[in-house]
């Protein structure tokens, strides 16, 4: 009786049929009626939408514990084991949370350690740019940096890097939690017998089975883990299992990190290739953005011999506002990952029972005109005071608040700056007249909002 209001929909399909491209947009749309708490139905299922900045901290910060679960699927189940870090529950999520981030922590995070591994990726990336002929390197953007980025994240996981031309890579890059199509199965799991979600869902399993595979053999490498001085996360975490006494438990253990890595992967090179992706065609855009940064580069950095590096941020204002508007403007994902609630709870009133999926509306917030003044706007200054500081804002939400939120955080946030730093230090970039000028449309599905793949021309600056 006291579930939360909302639209209703029609039997068996629930809210689908109206929702379009822009679901954020849809449910956006009924934040006048319903306030900031409010229900709909997709498919089969009741799900609770937080729909402005005051739930979404209530329900983070405040219930936090009850509201950290996220939804069973047959999907995930199937593909994880019951594995992994991004879709497990309970004391095993727990657990795995609490290794990453203390791992993480041991291995540099946010500081020196991190910061070199990201630099060296940087200058790996630009020297294949600067290095491949002509004057004109024309990069096609999605294999190109999700290259990049799996390095990093395979560096601090695995401790390995890869050349660009290693297949293991290749199939690193294209692993995914969902694919198109195979997405439906995760509301309708019946789907997976039927064509054409049968053929996707068999390839995202099989792709899956791979990747874990190469991880598996990887992993093996590190047979003999220095515990003293561990390098990367897999010699932590076979560190930890050696002290267990079973091999039936060790090896229990291992098919944990097999997916945990293939997680961390998946969640980190989608999210920053994205981010990274949507910036490069804000500048196309707005090419006075470029030259802006640019300039700060020169004045900050130089544009000889000196290379970037985090002690440079603070002087850099609107390099941090570029990077804080494209957050909030090409918002990546906006309903976070849903949630589930744990416990049957309250909230503001309304009775939410047990296993109730939760989305965040994080789009909105981002898009509050309430706050935001022309949201559909992009502008950097908008995060700039009057005397040009940046002011960064607790209303961008890209890496999501509470318990879940992103653990990545401190080490996408390192590596956009490193990125946007060397990169357009070293680099100009430009359309590409025979591709045009990149479009604002997102990728059909997945559970990142990506821009569809486009090429653009870069040029050496030094
Ligand atoms: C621009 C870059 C990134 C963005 C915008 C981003 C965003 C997010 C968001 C919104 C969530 C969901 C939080 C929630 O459920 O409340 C998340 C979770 C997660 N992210 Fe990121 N992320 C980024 C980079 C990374 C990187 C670089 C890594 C790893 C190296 C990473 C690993 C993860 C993992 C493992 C989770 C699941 C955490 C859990 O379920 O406890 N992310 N991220």
């Amino acid at each position: 009786k006291k579930f939360p209001p909302g639209p209703l929909g029609i039997p068996i399909l629930g809210i689908t049929p109206f929702v379009g491209s822009r679901m954020e947009k849809y449910l956006a749309s009924y934040y006048a009626k319903y306030g900031g708490v409010m229900s709909f139905r997709l498919a089969t299922k009741d799900w609770i939408i937080l729909n402005d900045i005051e739930a979404i901290t209530q329900v983070c910060f405040q219930q936090g514990e009850s509201f950290s679960g996220r939804p069973q699927s047959y999907l995930f189940d199937k593909l994880t084991e019951g594995c992994g870090i991004a879709f497990a529950n309970g004391p095993r999520w727990q657990e795995q949370r609490r290794f990453v981030l203390t791992a993480l922590k041991t291995l540099g995070m946010g500081k020196k350690g991190m910061e070199e591994i990201i630099k060296t990726e940087n200058q790996h990336f630009i020297s294949v740019i600067q290095n491949s002929g002509g004057k004109v390197h024309i990069l096609k953007h999605k294999k190109e940096i999700r290259r990049l980025e799996a390095n990093i994240i395979s560096k601090v996981l695995i401790g390995k890097r890869f050349d660009y031309t290693d297949e293991r890579l290749n199939s690193i890059i294209d692993c995914r939690f969902v694919m198109p199509t195979s997405s439906v199965v995760l509301s309708l799991p019946f789907l997976r017998f039927i064509p054409p979600f049968r053929e996707s869902y068999k390839k995202l399993v099989s792709n899956t089975q791979h990747v874990i595979n190469i991880i598996r053999k990887l992993t093996n490498e590190h047979e003999t883990p220095d515990e003293a001085n561990p390098k990367d996360l897999t010699e932590i975490f076979l560190s930890e299992i050696e002290a267990k006494k079973s091999s039936h438990q060790a090896s229990i253990q291992k098919i944990q990190l097999y997916h945990l890595i293939r997680d961390i992967f998946v969640g980190g090179i989608d999210t920053t290739t994205a981010t990274l992706g949507w910036g490069i065609i804000c500048l196309l855009h707005y090419p006075e953005c470029q030259m802006r940064i640019q300039e700060e580069i020169e004045d900050v950095i130089g544009t000889r011999n000196s290379e970037p590096d985090m002690t440079h941020q603070k002087h850099m204002p609107y390099l941090r506002a570029f990077v804080q508007e494209v957050h909030r403007y090409c918002t990546i994902a906006p309903f976070s990952i849903p949630h589930c609630v744990t416990e049957d709870c309250v909230l503001f009133g309304y009775h939410i029972p047990k296993s109730t999926p939760v989305m965040s509306n994080i789009w909105r917030v981002h898009n509050d005109p309430k706050y935001w003044k022309n949201p559909e706007k992009f502008s950097p200054e908008r995060h700039l005071d009057l005397e040009g500081r940046f002011v960064p804002s607790n209303r961008v939400l890209p890496f999501a608040v509470g318990q879940r939120r992103c653990v990545g955080e401190q080490m996408a946030k390192v590596g956009l700056f490193l990125f946007w730093a060397s990169f357009l230090q070293k680099c100009e970039i430009h359309i590409d007249s025979d591709f045009g000028l990149p479009s604002w449309k997102k990728e059909p599905s997945g559970t990142v909002r990506s821009p569809q793949e486009f090429t653009i021309k870069v040029r050496n600056r030094l």
